[in-house]
């Protein structure tokens, strides 16, 4: 009965379901904690919305997310997905920021295997245009911007020691006695990937095994892939830092995904008080996202109906959760919409 299959989908996921067959496609981001990364979250949200994506927004939450924070998500139309922590194996190493050790959790996204094709965004993201074309590139590869080794973040990497960085290889040329020149290096904060339970036991395995490094599960992400990682363009994702290390690579106004990433650029958290902060085009990427925060025009709007079930019984649905709930059980029934009065 597609009310219950409707309530069944919808409790199961506690929002709006997906097709039950098919290729399917979604973003997906990771919230942990039960701080304010949540107001990250609905931002991006919002901005996927507004950009009029296709594909719903999951979230991969740790245990530790608390329940009003789910329920807020929920009711952004976020699909909400609880994933067991996971850890890289104990080590002195001392990571650029302590709290990296839980972004190894990211990982478990590969598991999501309903989706065929996903991309993964940070909470600290906005997607400013559609970006849906992404999910068109060919498969079996791992599409990611390329990252910028000029923040204090880095200072402990032998790149920050002599001034190299890819994104201007020839300002200061690779030291060889520092061993062979590393590959192409993607900024782990969005990137379009196949979900897959072979690489995801690979990857676990594999995590078990290798020495946690600086940038965590950034490092490891770029090491795993390194035979299948793709450049592609910064307007896929802005690392603020590109606009003083690297301003003749960037072109703001094409630019259609930010990151906010750099200390002090959290929009959320912003006070405008730490380096480059008080530079104009912060000020206005920080204002932009907090333009579709606060638009409550760009909230999820809970659509209902009143399907007739064949005992004459009615109830209200989520009219999104039930009208893909019936195109996945391939039932197709008149559905009377609410009266427009
Ligand atoms: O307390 C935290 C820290 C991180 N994150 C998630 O982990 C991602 C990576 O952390 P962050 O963006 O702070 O790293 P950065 O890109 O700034 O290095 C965030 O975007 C969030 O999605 C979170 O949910 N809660
Ligand atoms: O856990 C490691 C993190 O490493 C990356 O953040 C870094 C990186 O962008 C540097 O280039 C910046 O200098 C720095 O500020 C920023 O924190 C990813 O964005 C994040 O998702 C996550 O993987
Ligand atoms: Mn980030």
């Amino acid at each position: 009965m597609a009310p219950n299959l409707v309530n069944a989908a919808a409790a199961r996921t506690g929002g709006p379901t997906k097709p039950a067959s098919g290729p399917s496609r979604a973003y997906v981001t990771f919230l942990a904690g039960d701080g304010d990364y949540v107001k990250g979250v609905v931002g991006l949200a919002k901005g996927l919305r507004k950009a009029k994506s296709k594909y719903p927004l999951v979230v991969a939450i740790l245990p530790d997310v608390p329940e009003d924070h789910r329920k807020i998500l929920v009711d952004q139309g976020c699909i909400v997905r609880e994933i067991e922590p996971l850890h890289p194996p104990e080590n002195q190493t001392k990571f650029a920021m302590a709290y990296y050790v839980i972004n190894y959790s990211k990982l478990r996204i590969w598991e999501f295997v309903e989706y065929s094709k996903m991309i993964y965004l940070d909470g600290d993201i906005q997607v400013f245009d559609n970006i849906d074309h992404l999910f068109d590139y060919p498969d079996s590869y791992f599409y990611a911007v390329m990252d910028c080794f000029c923040e204090k973040t880095w200072c402990n990497s032998p790149q920050y020691k002599i001034g190299y960085c890819q994104q201007c290889p020839d300002r200061v040329q690779w030291a060889s006695e520092l061993g062979p020149k590393p590959p192409l290096y993607f900024n782990a904060g969005m990137f379009v990937f196949e979900p897959s339970l072979p690489t995801y036991h690979d990857l676990l395995n594999t995590v078990k095994v290798t020495p946690p490094t600086l940038f965590a599960e950034q490092d490891f992400l770029n090491m795993f892939f390194k035979d299948k990682y793709k450049p592609i363009p910064p307007v896929y994702n802005l690392v603020l830092a590109m606009l003083w290390r690297h301003p003749e690579n960037i072109d703001l106004d094409k630019v259609k995904v930010v990151h906010y990433c750099a200390a002090g650029s959290k929009p959320w958290r912003y006070t405008g008080k730490e380096e480059n902060m008080d530079r104009e085009d912060i000020k206005m990427l920080v204002k932009k996202w907090w333009d579709i925060y606060n638009d409550e025009s760009l909230d999820y709007k809970k659509t209902t109906v009143t399907p007739e079930a064949p005992n004459g019984t009615t109830e209200q649905v989520n009219l999104q959760a039930f009208l893909e709930a019936l195109s996945g059980a391939g039932v197709v029934r008149h559905v009377r919409a609410p009266s427009a009065a």
